[in-house]
């Protein structure tokens, strides 16, 4: 963005192209975490203490939560209620300012006669969401910070689900810092009870029993109660039996009261759709399936922090089509542990673990000490970060 637009940006609800922005009213909002939803970590609190010590004005100073950007400008979750905020200057300007993400704790006040509440500081984070945007000279965009876990969806359908696409997911968000599990939608777009236990059993047997794996058909729930339907409970019955959990419920155990979770998939998975049945009620814009290709419309501009009733709090962001991966070892090491163990010790640094002498990882696995779905998601996933790293911008740091 051109140093002019940011400006503006800070200063209020004006775009570089000069219109205006309406921004939705904070304070008439549905679905806004309360304030005893969410809680700093000690850390955060010690930030904010040392940065209040080295305040003129320790008093005007507050801490809170940022749960929403509206087409980039935040709103702050206070002790006190939701508040639209603005950047303080240096970090609208500051290259190197860490800008805050919906998620992020941060120091803000509200200065005398102004309408917007200021963000002086953003907390340091315990995770933060981020994916690759735009291959390998591309830009690293964080998603949400202090995310607990990420729910790395995929809809079911003819061609049954990506097991690639699985395992990215779950890299990038163990690099990140948090948890995963596999969330499975519109299971009744599934051709058989058969291929969706395969693909069940297929995720099992890459990710191991630590991965959850939960199926459901939002469309087809009634806030989490499933119809009473054969069809339906056929389904439930295969993805059970291969070790998988059913329906919207089982979603929505995934995000305890006190944690925080983000939905991943790509737009069209079924997104708003789940988060309306883990809401129990109409609260988010749904797009119609482009029918010549099953692509979905954009239809999530804004990032925003939502409460489940009886549950925790879930982060809804915009579907993203591309997940590359540029230095994501660590990730992809969380994921397949006992791959990357073996993997440190092939004869060549550089293995590429086909059929090089003195590979570690092909000896283990013809032992049987990890899956083939695992051997694969490994190979295919770490050729692709060595090509990357290959050809990676040296302007561009992680
Ligand atoms: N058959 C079936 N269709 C579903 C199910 N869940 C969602 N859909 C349909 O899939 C389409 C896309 O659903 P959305 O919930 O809008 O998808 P989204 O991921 O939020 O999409 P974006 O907002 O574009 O990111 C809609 O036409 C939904 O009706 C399901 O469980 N079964
Ligand atoms: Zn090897």
């Amino acid at each position: 963005m051109a140093k002019r637009s940011k400006r503006r940006q800070a200063r209020g609800g004006r775009r570089g192209n000069g219109q205006e922005t309406v921004l939705p009213d904070v304070s008439t909002l549905a679905d806004v975490p309360g304030w005893g939803d969410l809680a700093p970590t000690p850390l955060q609190d010690e930030a904010f203490a040392a940065w209040r010590g080295a305040s003129e004005d320790p008093d005007g100073l507050e801490e809170g939560c940022v749960c929403r950007l509206d087409r980039g400008f935040p709103a702050v979750l206070t002790a006190s209620g939701p508040v639209r905020a603005e950047h303080a200057v240096r970090i609208a300007k500051e290259a190197d300012a860490l800008k805050p993400a919906v998620g992020d704790w941060v120091a803000l006040r509200r200065p005398a006669g102004h309408d917007m509440a200021v963000i002086e500081e953003v907390l340091p984070r315990k995770s933060e969401v981020a994916r690759w945007r735009g291959g390998s000279r591309g830009e690293r965009q964080v998603l949400a910070a202090n995310v607990d876990v990420v729910l790395c969806a995929q809809a079911e359908g003819r061609r049954g689900i990506s097991l690639d696409r699985a395992a990215r997911a779950a890299t990038v968000t163990a690099d990140c810092g948090a948890a995963w599990a596999v969330v499975l939608t519109k299971a009744d777009c599934a051709p058989s009870p058969e291929t969706l236990a395969a693909d069940v059993a297929a995720l099992r047997a890459m990710f191991g029993p630590g991965t959850p794996v939960v199926v459901c058909a939002s469309l087809l729930e009634d806030g989490g109660e499933p119809e009473q339907d054969a069809g339906l409970e056929a389904l439930r019955a295969a993805v059970e039996g291969a070790g998988g959990s059913w329906g919207v419920g089982a979603v929505r155990a995934l995000v305890p009261e006190g944690r925080t979770g983000m939905v991943l998939g790509e737009s069209g998975v079924g997104k708003s759709t789940l988060l309306n049945a883990l809401l129990g009620h109409e609260a988010l814009e749904t797009g119609a399936v482009r029918e010549r290709d099953g692509a979905g419309r954009h239809t999530t501009v804004t990032r925003r922090m939502v409460r489940l009733p009886g549950a925790g709090v879930i982060i809804d962001c915009p579907g993203l089509r591309s997940l590359p991966l540029v230095g994501h070892e660590r990730g992809l090491a969380k994921v397949f542990p006992e791959v990357a163990v073996e993997a440190g010790s092939c004869r060549f640094r550089d293995c590429t673990h086909g059929s090089e002498p003195g590979c570690a990882v092909v000896g283990a696995a013809s032992r049987g000490a990890f899956t083939a779905e695992a051997l694969d998601a490994w190979r295919s996933l770490a050729a692709e970060m060595r090509e990357s790293a290959g050809t990676l911008d040296p302007d561009v740091r992680l």
